[in-house]
C-alpha cells in the first residue's frame, strides 16, 4: 500500500466539474538532453510543422547556463511565431531570463512560490508529480499551473521507477480543473488509454526526435490518437 492509497476521491468531488468543458488532448514536445545550435532551429520547426502542437519544453542537461540561454535565444521565436508556449526545464530563474512562457519544475527543483514570484501571474509553471495524487493536489494548493504524472511506460530518456496508472489522469480531472500532463514513453501506438483516461496533454521525447521519418512525421504520428 502506498500513501496514495489513503487518499480516494471524495463521494463529493464525484460530479464537481464538467468534463464535457475540458479540452481534447494535446501534444507537448519535449527537447532531447543535448541539442546543437543552430542545427536544432530546423528540427524543431519541423516539429512544430507536423501538427498541432500546444508546447515544447527544452530540456538542456548538463550544459552551462550560456548555453541554455543560448538555445533559448535560437528557439523561442520558433516557437512564438507559431505560438507554441515555451517551457524552460528546471530553471525558474534562466525561464525569467529568457522570457519563457513558464518553467518546469520538478520535485527537486525549487518552489513553486518562488518561480510565481520571480516569473508572475501570467507564466505556466508545471510541475512533476510522479505517480502521487498527494504530490498532485500539493502542487495545486501550491500554486502550480499543470500537474505531470509518469513514467507511465519504460523509458530510456530518464529512467524512472515511479510507475503511475492511468486512473490517476481520470481520479485527478475529476477533482481538478488544472491540466495534467501524462509523460513516459509514450508513442502514438500506447496514447490511447491515457488521452482515454482523461490527459490534457501527452508529453514526448523519443516519439518525436527519433522518429525514423524526422521530427515533423513524429508528430504527425500522433494524429489518430489525438483526432485532429
Ligand atoms: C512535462 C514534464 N513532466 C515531467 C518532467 C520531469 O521533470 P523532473 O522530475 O524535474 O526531471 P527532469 O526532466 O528535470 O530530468 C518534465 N521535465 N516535464
Ligand atoms: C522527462 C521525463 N520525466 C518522466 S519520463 C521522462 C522522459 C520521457 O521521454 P520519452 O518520451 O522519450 O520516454
Ligand atoms: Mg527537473
Amino acid at each position: 500500500m502506498t500513501d496514495d492509497d489513503l487518499i480516494p476521491l471524495p463521494a463529493e468531488f464525484a460530479d464537481r466539474f464538467d468534463q464535457e468543458d475540458r479540452p481534447a488532448c494535446q501534444l507537448y514536445v519535449v527537447s532531447p538532453a543535448r541539442i546543437e545550435i543552430p542545427a536544432f532551429i530546423d528540427s524543431l520547426k519541423a516539429a512544430l510543422d507536423g501538427g498541432p502542437v500546444a508546447a515544447f519544453q527544452l530540456r538542456l542537461k548538463d550544459v552551462s547556463d550560456d548555453m541554455v540561454l543560448r538555445a533559448c535565444e535560437a528557439l523561442l521565436p520558433v516557437c512564438n511565431e507559431r505560438e507554441v508556449a515555451f517551457i524552460l526545464n528546471d530553471r525558474a530563474d534562466l525561464a525569467k531570463r529568457a522570457g519563457a512562457d513558464g518553467v518546469h519544475l520538478g520535485q527537486g527543483d525549487g518552489s513553486l512560490a518562488e518561480a510565481r514570484a520571480l516569473l508572475g501571474a501570467g507564466a505556466q509553471i508545471g510541475r512533476t508529480c510522479h505517480d502521487s495524487r498527494h504530490l498532485a493536489m500539493e502542487a495545486g494548493e501550491q500554486g502550480a499551473d499543470y500537474v505531470a504524472f509518469g513514467a507511465f511506460y519504460d523509458t530510456t530518456t530518464k529512467p524512472s521507477h515511479y510507475r503511475p496508472q492511468p486512473e490517476i489522469l481520470s481520479w485527478w480531472i475529476t477533482l481538478s480543473q488544472l491540466p495534467c500532463v501524462a509523460i513516459g514513453g509514450i508513442f502514438p501506438h500506447n496514447a490511447a488509454p491515457l488521452v482515454d483516461a482523461g490527459a490534457d496533454f501527452i508529453a514526448v521525447v523519443r516519439a518525436v526526435w527519433e522518429h525514423e521519418g524526422g521530427p515533423g512525421a513524429g508528430v504527425a504520428a500522433f494524429k489518430d490518437v489525438l483526432g485532429w
